[in-house]
């Protein structure tokens, strides 16, 4: 009896040992897996790889030790390796000593909350944050920074940062390379482009449209949401934008884009514009085929939403009541102006700074920015030093414009809306680096020239020609403190519909 069970114990005894090893290694390996690799490396966009390489390991293990032991040791691996990261990053962690909300140091998901407990108006979230504290840690690896002697290091020509791994969630283009040498030879390219034309005329001025157009602004307009929420948790980020390019709503755009652009290609002598240089100066190979597409996606996300958002605040703030003297000047101004000869030299050109018509705009642009997200750096793998705060690398982080250009420190009377502060009251601003909806630095809009001539353009025939007010639905009275209670941060600010009656002026 005795010599028929000891091989069966032998076997019970040699499976609960390896039994027992698997566990024990499910256990340790994710200690040491966090601390030496996955600590040094950006995450943020490798949730697919990553994932993928946990899926492997688990039919693996599936396939040599059975179901149960298979779930067993990957529920003790994912618990270890979570263990392990919360308390790194709670009592560990380089930026320990910054404040935050404990959750905020241990996950992203605090910071999406906030968009969801805000009902997207993180800018009021940062505002609140502002009020207390210059630098906060509000993820394990990233400060959100209120100092205004952070910009120049953070964002300036000179600065030693990269951009953040926010932008490795999208498709590569001039905006979302981190790769600084190629940035440099990419955006050169960008603003010679920029100084010739910008392409055919769509029509939509005039109210025509075509499906595609519809649907591609539908995209733009609904992904607001998601960008908004989702630039909080980039991981997440990158696993929607891979799948949505794949087979979800942005594919159809997707292949709009390498139509259009293989079309354009054929086009003999083509008219010398934005495009036609970008397609001249980019190689014909596959990463250059690529990089069309998706820039030619940036001209149409980065170009339409900003300028409109910024018009859209723009006839607002002008139609209130207690801005008639602003736009009482600048409708004399300007008559003044379009009456003279079109070959005076002082006759309008969207293409001059008029300092008038351009007070106006950059004020506008200063109260609401179109762009809130704050673009993302990544601190030199030395750390630096900002305003004598020693902060070490590969710490992420950010300057909230928004909160800057609402800043009592830079503008007097922040929240008013006061041209005049751009010309004839320059006493109303202290620091006017704190406006800054073009961003700054190398990385600043390229089509910031565009921007301003479509800007100077339409707020000028508009003032010119027509007197206008805004309504509520249903041709109610329009509700004042809802609208600009209501505007969303998207990443481009949201800024609730308005109903705009126009009066030919006579
Ligand atoms: C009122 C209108 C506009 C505003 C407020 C605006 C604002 C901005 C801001 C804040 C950035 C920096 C984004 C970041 O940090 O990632 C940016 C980048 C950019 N913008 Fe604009 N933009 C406007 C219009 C335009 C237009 C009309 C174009 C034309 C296509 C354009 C093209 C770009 C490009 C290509 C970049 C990336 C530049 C780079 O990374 O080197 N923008 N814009």
């Amino acid at each position: 009896m005795g010599t028929l069970t000891q091989p069966v114990v032998l076997a019970v005894a040699r499976e609960q040992s390896s039994t027992g090893n698997l566990l024990v290694s499910a256990c340790i390996s994710p200690f040491v897996l966090h601390r030496v690799f996955l600590k040094r490396v950006e995450v943020e966009f490798r949730p697919v790889s990553l994932g993928a390489c946990f899926g492997v390991a688990f039919v693996v293990l599936v396939y040599c030790s059975g179901f149960l032991l298979a779930m067993a040791s990957s529920v003790s691996f994912l618990v270890s390796l979570w263990v392990d990261m919360l308390v790194y990053r709670l009592a560990f962690h380089s930026q320990k000593h910054f404040p935050g909300p404990v959750p905020a140091k241990l996950s992203k998901f605090w910071a999406a909350k906030q968009v969801l407990d805000s009902n997207y108006e993180w800018y009021t979230v940062a505002l609140v944050l502002k009020a207390k504290y210059e630098i906060w840690r509000l993820w394990p690896r990233e400060l959100l920074i209120f100092d205004l002697e952070a910009i120049a290091p953070v964002l300036g020509y000179s600065s030693k940062t990269l951009k953040g791994p926010f932008y490795d969630s999208m498709e590569d283009s001039v905006n979302t390379t981190r790769d600084k040498e190629f940035h440099r030879k990419r955006r050169k390219i960008w603003d010679d482009a920029m100084k010739t034309s910008y392409g055919k005329l769509m029509g939509f001025v005039e109210g025509k449209s075509t499906e595609v157009a519809d649907s591609i602004l539908k995209i733009i307009m609904d992904g607001g949401y998601a960008i908004g929420l989702l630039l909080h948790v980039p991981w997440l980020f990158t696993i929607v934008t891979t799948f949505a390019f794949a087979i979800g709503p942005l594919k159809q755009w997707n292949d709009r884009s390498r139509h259009e652009i293989d079309e354009r290609k054929k086009v003999q002598n083509p008219k010398p514009d934005l495009m036609a240089h970008l397609i001249t100066s980019t190689p014909d190979d596959h990463a250059g085929r690529e990089l069309l597409f998706s820039e030619s996606r940036l001209i149409i996300s980065a170009g339409s939403d900003t300028t409109a958002t910024a018009l859209t605040f723009l006839s607002v703030l002008l139609s209130l009541p207690e801005q008639s003297a602003t736009l009482a000047n600048l409708r004399t101004g300007l008559d003044c102006i379009f009456s003279k000869p079109s070959n005076d030299k002082g006759a309008f050109s969207c293409m001059r700074p008029l300092p008038i018509l351009d007070a106006v705009i950059n004020e506008g642009l200063r109260l609401y920015p179109s762009v809130y997200f704050p673009s993302q750096r990544v601190t030199p793998a030395a750390g630096m030093t900002i305003n004598g705060r020693y902060i070490p690398g590969d710490i992420n982080i950010s300057i909230p414009a928004y909160a800057l250009s609402h800043d009592p420190r830079c503008f007097e009377q922040p929240d008013e809306f006061i041209p005049e502060r751009w010309t004839t009251r320059p006493e109303l601003t202290i620091n006017k680096a704190g406006s800054m909806p073009f961003m700054t630095g190398p990385y600043d809009c390229a089509g910031k020239k565009l921007a301003m001539m479509e800007l100077r353009s339409v707020v000028a025939k508009i003032v010119k020609d027509w007197n206008w007010k805004v309504i509520g639905e249903g041709g109610e009275k329009w509700d004042r403190a809802a609208w600009f209670g209501g505007v969303k941060d998207h990443s481009i600010a949201g800024a609730p519909k308005a109903r705009v009656v126009f009066e030919k002026r006579v």
